[in-house]
C-alpha cells in the first residue's frame, strides 16, 4: 500500500491514496498507521478517494472529484479537518491531479473550496460556524473555565485562559460538564490573548489527544474571540481577521459579514513510500 506523510502547522497525517476506494481502512488499521512507535505516526489519516467511488461522497461528485475520508488517530471518523483539507489539496497537486489555483474538496462537512497559492500557502473556505447556546465548564486541576460551544462541522469547546500552561499536559481529555452537550465527544481549545486580534492556543483533539495544531479549532477560537471582543462581522458589517498561533506555526482566520470563514496556512508533503505488506497483514488480524 502506498502512503505519504504530510503536515499543516505540524498537525501531521498519513495520506493513503486510494482513488477507487479499494483499501479497507478499519479503525484498527488506522490506529496502527498513526502509531508513532509501531507504525508511521500521525494525528490522523487522509484517505484520498474519488467522490464517485465512496458511498458517503457520491452526492458531491459533480462538485468535487476528490473526497477527504478523514480518520482520527484512534480510528474514529470525523466530519472535518481544517489542516487536513489543506494537506489533502497539497497532495492532489503533488500527485498531478490538480495545479495551483482553485479546487473543490468533498468532506463529510460538505464541499470545501480551496486555493493553492504560489507562495505555498493554502486557503480554505471553511463555511459558517454554528454557535449552539449551550456551553460547558472545562476543568484542569484546580482551575475551571466556561467554554463556548462552536461547531465548525465538527464540535469544539473554546475556553479563554490567562496562561496556556494552565491547560496542563493534555495527555488525557480535560473533564467538562455537562457531558450531554457533546454526545459525540468534542475538541477542546484553550486560547490566550497575545495582542489585538492575535491569540495563541493549545488543543486536546477528539480521537488524537494534544496535537500541535487544529485548523477547525483555530477557526472556532477566532469565532469565539470575535463574539467576546464585539467584532462579530454579522453585527459590525465588517470582515474581521484573527491570527492564531498554534504550537506548530500560525494560522490566519478571516470571518465575513455573511459568516463565511477563510483559513490560510501552510501545507507540506514530507515523504512517500510503501507500507511493508507483511506488517500491513499484521494490522488486519
Ligand atoms: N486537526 C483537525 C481536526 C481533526 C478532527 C477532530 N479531531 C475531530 O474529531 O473533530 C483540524 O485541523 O481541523
Amino acid at each position: 500500500m502506498a502512503f505519504l506523510k504530510g503536515h499543516g502547522t505540524e498537525n501531521d497525517f498519513v495520506i493513503v491514496p486510494d482513488p477507487e476506494n479499494a483499501v479497507g481502512l478499519p479503525a484498527a488499521v488506522v490506529a496502527r498507521l498513526c502509531d508513532r512507535r509501531a507504525g508511521i505516526g500521525g494525528d490522523g489519516v487522509l484517505h484520498v478517494v474519488r467522490s464517485a467511488a465512496h458511498p458517503e461522497a457520491r452526492h458531491m461528485a459533480d462538485d468535487a472529484e476528490w473526497f477527504m475520508d478523514y480518520r482520527n488517530a484512534d480510528g474514529s471518523v470525523a466530519e472535518m479537518c481544517g489542516n487536513g483539507v489543506r494537506v489533502f489539496a497539497r497532495y492532489l497537486q503533488h500527485a498531478g491531479h490538480v495545479t495551483a489555483g482553485d479546487l473543490a474538496v468533498a468532506t463529510r462537512g460538505g464541499v470545501k473550496r480551496v486555493h493553492l497559492a504560489k507562495n505555498g500557502d493554502v486557503t480554505v473556505s471553511m463555511g459558517r460556524a454554528r454557535l449552539p447556546e449551550d456551553g460547558v465548564t472545562v476543568t484542569v486541576g484546580a482551575r475551571s473555565w466556561p467554554a463556548r460551544n462552536v461547531n465548525m462541522g465538527n464540535p469544539h469547546a473554546v475556553a479563554f485562559v490567562e496562561d496556556l500552561g494552565h491547560a496542563g499536559d493534555l495527555y488525557a481529555e480535560p473533564p467538562y460538564t455537562p457531558a450531554a452537550v457533546y454526545p459525540d465527544g468534542v475538541n477542546i481549545e484553550f486560547a490566550a490573548d497575545r495582542g489585538p486580534r492575535h491569540l495563541a492556543m493549545r488543543v486536546h483533539e477528539r480521537g488524537a489527544a494534544e496535537t500541535r495544531s487544529c485548523g477547525t479549532g483555530a477557526c472556532a477560537v477566532a469565532v469565539a474571540a470575535a463574539r467576546r471582543d464585539g467584532t462579530d462581522p454579522a453585527e459590525t458589517g465588517t470582515p474581521v481577521t484573527y491570527t492564531v498561533d498554534v504550537l506548530g506555526g500560525r494560522l490566519v482566520i478571516t470571518e465575513r459579514p455573511d459568516g463565511e470563514i477563510e483559513m490560510t496556512g501552510p501545507a507540506v508533503i514530507v515523504a512517500e513510500g510503501h507500507v511493508d505488506p507483511a506488517w500491513f497483514a499484521t494490522t488486519l488480524v
